[in-house]
């Protein structure tokens, strides 16, 4: 019997999946050289997922799929807005199945039927830098690695504001963090409303790797303004001990700010620790302002940049119709999309700043390209001519990929700390 696609959705009883979805989570495990877990830390686990959409492969009578998927929907944020896009994590294959297509398969259902729903746009983060171009994905954000030399680093402005508070349980945590980061993920086009697991994993680093088992170095510390309104928070934990050296190493899991004073403080508080000599953060933005804050920049250390998000464009005018422009143009693109999901040739109008018209059109075409290319174009985190310069875009009529990167310029830099 060849190999089945099939799809489920958890059914959750007492806050534990059922036996299908239970597999499902052993598999997708396996798959990433994840721990055997118990049956009854599966059961929790997948209680999670219920709402989002299982995809398998199973070869039959086997109940356990040979490769996985899931997706869901989650509000992203573009420029000017949000939307709701499909998000996608999970996609493994048994070590005795792969280079059989079944990856390809899985996904090719899983997109379509996101097409067929009406999304506008997949996203996912990436094990591997080279998988998901064939799949019409575009690299849309990316991070960078920023070390702080706690001992060295000195802040201009010398007088702390606000208060900072370590919060020890779990539910205040989330209730007080999790309507910072609603306002600042607003101001990061590629940023994701996150579901309840990953605020679990966020908060207390219990995940599906660790089988839910919270990890007791995390601390979580909420900055508040003058007013006592919380406007920041940092979950960070000891990554080396100070008990060799006297001086501990701080990992960031996630820092979220919604004033540039809120920003300042926690890092204040970071490195003005006692027992701190190194402040690491593996996910920070492309374009983070730690070194203007203090006296000398050379107390940050900055890393290569890191692929983030993803995206791959599923319906080009529902997609450009629902972020917003700088500046009042009108230009023609002409977008090849192989899997023929969105393929086509779209007049972008953007007079009427508030409601950007996307019509197809026979007109003849200012930019010719990929939808791997308006994946990346489209929250404004690569300049046009970078892609023109790399054989990415085909610039049709003259100048025309500077106009695409003044219209497609966003208010700030994409950015997603969070993988998925
Ligand atoms: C969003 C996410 O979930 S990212 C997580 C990806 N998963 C993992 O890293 C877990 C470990 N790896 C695996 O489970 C598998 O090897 C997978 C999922 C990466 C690939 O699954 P497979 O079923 O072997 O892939 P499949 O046979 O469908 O190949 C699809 C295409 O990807 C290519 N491909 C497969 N694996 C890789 C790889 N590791 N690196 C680069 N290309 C790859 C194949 O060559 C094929 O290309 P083509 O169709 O253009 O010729």
């Amino acid at each position: 019997m060849p190999t089945q696609i099939r799809s489920m959705t958890p059914r959750v009883t007492e806050g534990s999946a059922d036996a299908g979805t239970v597999a499902w989570t052993r598999a997708m495990l396996a798959s990433f050289l994840g721990p055997r877990l118990e049956s009854e830390q599966l059961a929790r686990i997948g209680a999670g997922f219920e709402g989002m959409r299982l995809r398998g492969a199973y070869d039959d009578p086997d109940p356990s799929p040979v490769a996985t998927l899931r997706s869901w929907d989650a509000e992203l944020t573009v420029p000017g807005g949000t939307l709701t896009a499909h998000a996608v994590t999970g996609i493994g294959v048994r070590s005795t199945h792969r280079r059989r297509g079944l990856a390809r398969r899985l996904l090719a259902e899983d997109l379509a039927a996101a097409v067929r729903t009406g999304s506008p746009a997949a996203v996912l983060t990436s094990t591997q830098g080279s998988l998901y171009e064939r799949f019409g994905f575009g690299l849309a954000t990316r991070t960078r690695s920023i070390t702080l030399d706690a001992t060295s680093a000195r802040f201009r402005d010398a007088e702390p504001r606000g208060t900072v508070e370590i919060v020890d349980r779990p539910d205040a945590a989330l209730a007080l963090a999790r309507p910072v980061h609603d306002r600042a993920r607003r101001r990061h086009p590629g940023a994701l409303a996150r579901t309840p697991q990953q605020w679990d994993a966020v908060l207390s680093g219990a995940g599906p790797w660790n089988g839910l088992e919270p990890d007791r170095a995390r601390q979580v510390v909420i900055w508040r303004d003058d007013d006592g309104e919380p406007a920041g928070y940092v979950v960070h934990r000891v990554e080396e001990g100070w008990y060799a050296t006297g001086s501990a190493t701080l990992g960031v899991a996630d820092l979220q700010a919604v004033t540039p004073t809120a920003y300042a403080e926690l890092w204040r508080h970071l490195c003005g620790q006692d027992l701190v000599g190194t402040v690491r953060w593996g996910q920070a933005s492309v374009d983070e302002p730690l070194g203007w804050l203090l006296s000398d920049h050379r107390a940050v250390t900055v890393e290569g940049d890191k692929a983030m998000l993803w995206l791959r464009v599923l319906d080009v005018p529902a997609l450009l119709a629902a972020r917003r422009y700088p500046i009042e143009d009108a230009i023609v693109l002409e977008v090849a999309d192989d899997a023929g999901f969105t393929p086509g040739r779209w007049r972008l109008d953007t007079h009427d700043r508030l409601a950007p018209a996307v019509e197809p059109t026979r007109d003849t075409p200012d930019v010719v390209l990929p939808v791997t290319s308006l994946g990346s174009l489209v929250l404004g985190g690569v300049d046009p001519r970078v892609l023109a310069r790399t054989g990415r875009l085909e610039e049709a009529s003259p100048g025309a990929a500077g106009r695409l990167a003044r219209l497609l310029a966003a208010p700030s830099v994409p950015w997603n700390g969070t993988p998925f």
